[in-house]
Protein backbone atom coordinates (compact mmCIF):
# COMPACT_ATOMS: atom_id res chain seq x y z
CA UNK A 1 0.00 0.00 0.00
CA UNK A 2 1.12 3.63 -0.96
CA UNK A 3 0.64 6.65 1.31
CA UNK A 4 0.99 9.95 0.58
CA UNK A 5 3.39 12.35 3.12
CA UNK A 6 4.21 15.99 2.86
CA UNK A 7 7.98 16.75 4.32
CA UNK A 8 7.48 19.85 6.20
CA UNK A 9 10.16 21.41 8.95
CA UNK A 10 9.75 24.07 11.37
CA UNK A 11 13.25 25.80 11.41
CA UNK A 12 14.74 22.67 10.47
CA UNK A 13 12.57 20.67 13.10
CA UNK A 14 11.44 18.10 10.55
CA UNK A 15 8.54 15.73 10.30
CA UNK A 16 6.96 13.60 7.67
CA UNK A 17 3.02 14.64 7.62
CA UNK A 18 -0.16 12.78 7.02
CA UNK A 19 -3.33 14.21 5.96
CA UNK A 20 -5.30 12.20 7.65
CA UNK A 21 -8.96 13.84 6.96
CA UNK A 22 -8.31 11.74 3.52
CA UNK A 23 -6.09 8.33 5.08
CA UNK A 24 -6.31 6.25 7.79
CA UNK A 25 -2.79 5.90 9.46
CA UNK A 26 -2.49 2.25 11.51
CA UNK A 27 0.10 1.45 13.87
CA UNK A 28 1.58 4.95 13.83
CA UNK A 29 4.08 3.99 16.48
CA UNK A 30 5.72 1.51 14.03
CA UNK A 31 5.64 3.29 10.84
CA UNK A 32 7.56 6.94 13.05
CA UNK A 33 10.39 4.54 13.69
CA UNK A 34 10.40 3.18 10.09
CA UNK A 35 10.24 6.26 8.34
CA UNK A 36 12.22 8.57 10.35
CA UNK A 37 15.23 6.70 9.59
CA UNK A 38 17.51 8.49 7.27
CA UNK A 39 19.79 6.37 5.38
CA UNK A 40 16.73 4.03 4.55
CA UNK A 41 13.45 5.61 4.59
CA UNK A 42 12.30 9.21 4.06
CA UNK A 43 13.89 10.75 7.14
CA UNK A 44 13.03 13.25 9.58
CA UNK A 45 12.77 13.86 13.76
CA UNK A 46 9.08 11.62 13.44
CA UNK A 47 5.62 11.78 11.48
CA UNK A 48 2.74 13.79 12.14
CA UNK A 49 -1.17 13.06 11.72
CA UNK A 50 -3.50 16.29 10.51
CA UNK A 51 -6.76 14.72 12.05
CA UNK A 52 -10.43 15.86 11.49
CA UNK A 53 -10.66 17.26 15.46
CA UNK A 54 -12.81 15.16 18.43
CA UNK A 55 -14.94 18.51 19.02
CA UNK A 56 -15.63 20.01 15.24
CA UNK A 57 -17.43 22.49 17.28
CA UNK A 58 -14.65 23.67 19.42
CA UNK A 59 -11.95 23.49 17.14
CA UNK A 60 -10.63 23.03 13.38
CA UNK A 61 -8.22 19.73 13.61
CA UNK A 62 -6.24 17.35 15.19
CA UNK A 63 -2.75 16.69 15.58
CA UNK A 64 -0.58 13.70 17.21
CA UNK A 65 3.25 13.88 16.50
CA UNK A 66 5.18 10.97 17.22
CA UNK A 67 9.07 10.70 17.74
CA UNK A 68 11.86 8.96 15.69
CA UNK A 69 11.79 6.39 18.53
CA UNK A 70 7.74 5.63 18.07
CA UNK A 71 6.97 7.49 21.08
CA UNK A 72 4.03 9.75 21.00
CA UNK A 73 4.78 13.32 22.09
CA UNK A 74 2.12 15.74 23.81
CA UNK A 75 2.37 18.72 21.72
CA UNK A 76 4.86 19.81 19.43
CA UNK A 77 5.59 23.33 18.78
CA UNK A 78 7.24 23.51 15.38
CA UNK A 79 5.23 20.85 13.98
CA UNK A 80 2.14 22.51 15.15
CA UNK A 81 2.74 25.92 13.21
CA UNK A 82 3.42 23.36 9.71
CA UNK A 83 -0.03 21.57 10.65
CA UNK A 84 -1.91 25.62 10.38
CA UNK A 85 0.20 25.95 7.13
CA UNK A 86 -0.62 22.60 5.64
CA UNK A 87 -4.79 22.78 6.85
CA UNK A 88 -4.63 26.83 5.13
CA UNK A 89 -2.68 26.01 1.88
CA UNK A 90 -4.52 22.66 1.27
CA UNK A 91 -8.24 24.64 1.92
CA UNK A 92 -8.78 22.54 5.19
CA UNK A 93 -9.56 25.61 7.06
CA UNK A 94 -10.53 29.58 5.54
CA UNK A 95 -9.21 31.69 8.28
CA UNK A 96 -6.09 32.57 9.64
CA UNK A 97 -6.95 31.76 12.94
CA UNK A 98 -7.39 28.30 13.63
CA UNK A 99 -7.77 25.54 16.85
CA UNK A 100 -6.13 22.63 17.20
CA UNK A 101 -6.55 19.85 19.61
CA UNK A 102 -3.15 17.98 20.52
CA UNK A 103 -3.06 15.87 23.68
CA UNK A 104 -1.46 18.75 25.92
CA UNK A 105 -4.94 20.83 25.27
CA UNK A 106 -6.48 22.92 22.64
CA UNK A 107 -4.14 25.00 20.90
CA UNK A 108 -4.96 28.67 19.19
CA UNK A 109 -2.87 29.74 15.95
CA UNK A 110 -2.77 32.53 14.02
CA UNK A 111 -1.35 33.07 10.98
CA UNK A 112 0.13 35.90 9.40
CA UNK A 113 -0.75 35.96 5.58
CA UNK A 114 1.36 37.99 2.97
CA UNK A 115 0.31 37.95 -1.00
CA UNK A 116 -1.61 34.70 0.02
CA UNK A 117 1.19 32.91 1.60
CA UNK A 118 1.78 32.09 5.16
CA UNK A 119 4.45 33.84 6.13
CA UNK A 120 4.58 33.42 10.33
CA UNK A 121 2.32 31.44 12.48
CA UNK A 122 1.86 32.93 15.83
CA UNK A 123 0.82 30.04 18.47
CA UNK A 124 -0.80 29.89 22.31
CA UNK A 125 0.97 27.65 23.59
CA UNK A 126 -0.60 27.44 26.93
CA UNK A 127 0.53 28.08 30.82
CA UNK A 128 4.45 27.44 31.22
CA UNK A 129 3.84 24.93 34.56
CA UNK A 130 6.56 25.07 36.88
CA UNK A 131 5.49 22.89 39.57
CA UNK A 132 7.90 19.40 39.70
CA UNK A 133 4.68 17.21 39.95
CA UNK A 134 3.54 18.86 36.65
CA UNK A 135 6.90 18.42 34.93
CA UNK A 136 7.48 15.36 36.58
CA UNK A 137 10.36 16.03 37.97
CA UNK A 138 11.44 13.75 40.99
CA UNK A 139 12.15 17.12 43.78
CA UNK A 140 9.92 18.76 45.60
CA UNK A 141 9.37 22.31 46.40
CA UNK A 142 7.26 24.89 44.05
CA UNK A 143 9.59 25.10 41.18
CA UNK A 144 13.28 24.07 40.15
CA UNK A 145 14.66 26.97 39.35
CA UNK A 146 18.32 26.70 38.83
CA UNK A 147 18.93 23.87 41.67
CA UNK A 148 21.99 22.28 41.84
CA UNK A 149 21.90 18.79 41.70
CA UNK A 150 23.78 15.37 39.60
CA UNK A 151 21.86 14.71 36.52
CA UNK A 152 23.23 13.03 33.93
CA UNK A 153 26.34 11.86 36.06
CA UNK A 154 27.52 15.18 36.44
CA UNK A 155 26.65 18.27 38.81
CA UNK A 156 24.50 20.96 36.74
CA UNK A 157 22.18 23.99 37.45
CA UNK A 158 18.79 22.70 36.51
CA UNK A 159 15.44 24.57 35.53
CA UNK A 160 12.60 22.31 34.95
CA UNK A 161 9.02 23.66 32.62
CA UNK A 162 6.69 21.99 31.06
CA UNK A 163 5.07 23.21 28.21
CA UNK A 164 2.56 20.19 27.67
CA UNK A 165 5.84 18.30 27.51
CA UNK A 166 8.81 18.00 30.11
CA UNK A 167 11.55 20.40 29.60
CA UNK A 168 15.17 20.76 31.37
CA UNK A 169 17.02 23.95 31.10
CA UNK A 170 20.62 23.90 31.44
CA UNK A 171 22.37 27.50 31.12
CA UNK A 172 25.86 27.15 29.73
CA UNK A 173 28.61 29.67 28.40
CA UNK A 174 29.00 27.35 24.94
CA UNK A 175 26.60 24.97 24.07
CA UNK A 176 28.41 24.49 20.39
CA UNK A 177 31.36 22.98 22.28
CA UNK A 178 29.11 20.45 23.99
CA UNK A 179 29.08 16.76 22.58
CA UNK A 180 25.52 16.12 22.31
CA UNK A 181 25.33 12.72 20.77
CA UNK A 182 27.48 11.88 24.45
CA UNK A 183 25.79 13.61 26.83
CA UNK A 184 22.22 13.94 25.84
CA UNK A 185 21.24 10.35 26.56
CA UNK A 186 22.25 10.76 29.95
CA UNK A 187 19.63 13.38 30.30
CA UNK A 188 16.91 12.09 28.59
CA UNK A 189 16.82 8.67 30.91
CA UNK A 190 18.44 10.12 34.13
CA UNK A 191 15.70 8.88 36.86
CA UNK A 192 15.18 12.72 38.05
CA UNK A 193 12.79 12.21 34.94
CA UNK A 194 10.06 9.54 35.12
CA UNK A 195 8.82 10.36 31.92
CA UNK A 196 12.26 11.35 30.73
CA UNK A 197 12.90 14.47 29.04
CA UNK A 198 13.90 17.45 26.84
CA UNK A 199 16.78 19.28 27.60
CA UNK A 200 17.91 22.71 26.50
CA UNK A 201 21.59 24.04 26.63
CA UNK A 202 21.20 27.67 26.74
CA UNK A 203 23.69 30.60 26.42
CA UNK A 204 22.25 34.18 27.25
CA UNK A 205 23.99 36.18 24.06
CA UNK A 206 22.28 39.30 24.11
CA UNK A 207 19.99 41.28 25.56
CA UNK A 208 16.47 39.18 25.74
CA UNK A 209 18.35 36.88 23.44
CA UNK A 210 19.39 33.19 23.37
CA UNK A 211 21.31 30.86 21.56
CA UNK A 212 20.59 26.72 22.12
CA UNK A 213 20.64 23.47 21.09
CA UNK A 214 18.40 20.96 22.36
CA UNK A 215 18.91 16.87 22.93
CA UNK A 216 14.99 15.63 22.25
CA UNK A 217 13.55 12.71 23.94
CA UNK A 218 12.87 10.07 21.58
CA UNK A 219 14.38 11.98 18.68
CA UNK A 220 17.91 12.94 19.42
CA UNK A 221 19.47 16.49 18.64
CA UNK A 222 17.26 18.53 16.53
CA UNK A 223 18.14 21.65 14.39
CA UNK A 224 15.26 23.32 16.69
CA UNK A 225 12.33 22.26 19.58
CA UNK A 226 9.43 25.08 19.52
CA UNK A 227 8.32 23.43 23.08
CA UNK A 228 12.07 24.04 23.66
CA UNK A 229 12.59 27.33 22.90
CA UNK A 230 9.63 28.50 25.23
CA UNK A 231 11.08 26.48 27.79
CA UNK A 232 14.30 27.84 27.69
CA UNK A 233 12.99 32.03 27.55
CA UNK A 234 10.58 30.59 30.53
CA UNK A 235 13.56 29.66 32.37
CA UNK A 236 15.75 32.21 31.10
CA UNK A 237 13.56 34.64 32.75
CA UNK A 238 12.82 32.59 36.39
CA UNK A 239 16.70 32.85 36.32
CA UNK A 240 16.46 36.83 36.15
CA UNK A 241 18.16 36.73 32.80
CA UNK A 242 15.84 38.14 30.40
CA UNK A 243 12.15 39.94 31.12
CA UNK A 244 8.97 38.39 31.52
CA UNK A 245 6.57 40.05 28.89
CA UNK A 246 9.32 40.39 26.42
CA UNK A 247 10.20 39.30 22.72
CA UNK A 248 12.85 37.09 23.81
CA UNK A 249 14.55 35.83 20.41
CA UNK A 250 15.77 32.12 20.52
CA UNK A 251 18.40 31.24 18.17
CA UNK A 252 18.68 27.72 16.89
CA UNK A 253 20.54 25.45 15.27
CA UNK A 254 18.05 25.84 12.49
CA UNK A 255 16.62 29.48 12.51
CA UNK A 256 14.87 31.60 15.24
CA UNK A 257 12.13 31.95 16.73
CA UNK A 258 10.12 34.92 19.01
CA UNK A 259 9.14 33.75 22.27
CA UNK A 260 7.14 35.96 25.14
CA UNK A 261 6.58 34.71 28.78
CA UNK A 262 3.92 35.97 30.28
CA UNK A 263 1.58 34.41 33.80
CA UNK A 264 -0.96 33.28 31.81
CA UNK A 265 0.47 32.03 27.97
CA UNK A 266 3.91 31.47 26.27
CA UNK A 267 3.48 33.08 22.85
CA UNK A 268 5.55 31.36 19.95
CA UNK A 269 6.33 33.32 16.24
CA UNK A 270 8.58 31.59 13.59
CA UNK A 271 7.81 30.35 10.30
CA UNK A 272 6.64 26.80 8.43
CA UNK A 273 7.99 25.40 5.51
CA UNK A 274 7.77 22.60 3.18
CA UNK A 275 10.45 20.67 1.95
CA UNK A 276 9.07 17.76 -0.57
CA UNK A 277 6.45 15.02 -0.90
CA UNK A 278 6.11 11.95 -2.09
CA UNK A 279 4.54 8.34 -1.70
CA UNK A 280 5.91 5.54 0.29
CA UNK A 281 5.22 2.12 0.50
CA UNK A 282 4.13 0.63 3.58
N1 LIG B 1 10.28 19.20 18.48
C1 LIG B 1 9.17 19.46 19.28
C2 LIG B 1 8.91 18.61 20.48
C3 LIG B 1 8.66 17.15 20.10
C4 LIG B 1 8.24 16.24 21.25
C5 LIG B 1 9.32 15.94 22.24
N2 LIG B 1 10.46 15.27 21.70
C6 LIG B 1 8.72 15.12 23.39
O1 LIG B 1 8.56 13.90 23.26
O2 LIG B 1 8.42 15.71 24.43
C7 LIG B 1 8.83 20.92 19.43
O3 LIG B 1 9.08 21.66 18.46
O4 LIG B 1 8.23 21.34 20.41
Amino acid sequence: MKLHFTKMHGIGNDYIYFNCFETEIENPEELAIRLSDRHFSVGGDGIVLILPPDEPEKADAKMRMFNADGSEGNMCGNAIRCVGKFLFDHGLVSKTTILVETKSGTKRLTLSVENGEVAAVRVNMGKAELAPEKIPVTLTGDKIVGFETTVGGEVHKITCVSMGNPHNVIFTDDPYGLDLEKIGPGFENDPLFPERVNTEFVRLTGKNELTMRVWERGSGETWACGTGACAAAVAACENGLCEKGADILVKLRGGDLTICYTDDAVYMTGPAAYAFCGEVEV
